[in-house]
């Protein structure tokens, strides 16, 4: 593998009794590198993910995270190595604070000291200085997701993967979160599945196209909107245009 690379995977295979989720990915970004992953509903994409943090094994095929071999791994091991997932659905723990929240998550890789340095960062850097010490479950959709997002960056992730960040926000929640993974990949590589074209668009960023768990095309955003395979099976429905 190369020594650019953050992430790597070779002829990745995941079958569920006899469906092909994953069906022989190569996949490979660079360290640093801000990458989308597209496709229709059903093409692999939150699989993939979950093969990449360990939450799933993998049925054949090799991961390569960092120079290192995780294929096989446990979730938490993946996780001090440092990759972190944002799931579809937020792990916040509602009945706590924003501080609180972001506190059990950092103290999860660093000392007390460490803990409160990342907590005041986090609060910092996701702008929550005004609801620091409100009740997570009485914030807005948004604010609870980028809690939620916070609590990854808090465990300083060297890869951080996005499953649909942006679901069910409003339009200038949109925006923030566009800032918000700017922020995030100024440190971090990141991997951010989305169905939303537009936010993918103002994301500027190489994009790969997933379709019945194989990548189908990779190619900058402007590119692939033209290209005919994937207006055949994906862009070409008007759900995603
Ligand atoms: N736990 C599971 N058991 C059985 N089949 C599964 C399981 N998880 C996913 N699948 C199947 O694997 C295929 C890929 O699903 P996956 O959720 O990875 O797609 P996706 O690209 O993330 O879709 P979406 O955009 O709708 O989230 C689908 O056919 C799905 O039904």
């Amino acid at each position: 593998m190369s020594q650019e690379s953050v992430l790597e995977t070779q002829s990745l295979e995941k079958w569920f009794g006899g469906v092909r989720a994953v069906a022989g990915v190569d996949f490979r970004m660079r360290r640093g590198e801000l990458r989308c992953l597209i496709g229709p509903n059903g093409a692999g994409k939150s699989t993939f993910f979950k093969l990449v943090t360990g939450q799933l094994r993998a049925s054949g095929g090799r991961i390569i995270f960092d120079g290192q071999e995780i294929t096989g791994r446990a979730p938490h091991t993946i996780g001090r190595l440092g990759i972190g997932i944002k799931n579809q659905v937020p792990s916040v723990f509602e009945g706590l604070s924003v501080a609180e929240n972001l506190w059990l998550a950092a103290r999860l890789r660093h000392s007390t000291t460490g803990a409160r340095v990342a907590v005041e960062e986090m609060i910092y850097r996701l702008n929550l200085g005004n609801v620091a010490k409100q009740t997570v479950g009485t914030l807005a959709h948004g604010m609870r997701q980028w809690v939620d997002i916070g609590m990854v960056m808090a465990q300083r992730p060297k890869l951080m993967l996005l499953d649909e960040p942006t679901a069910g926000m409003a339009a200038e929640e949109i925006e923030r979160t566009v800032e918000l993974i700017r922020v995030i990949n100024s440190d971090a590589s990141v991997v951010v599945v989305e169905h939303d074209m537009e936010f993918i668009r103002r994301l500027n960023s190489f994009v790969t196209v997933f379709h019945q768990g194989r990548i189908l095309v990779e190619d900058v955003m402007d590119n692939v909107q033209r290209d005919p395979r994937v207006r055949e099976v994906y862009l070409g429905r008007s759900r995603h245009t």
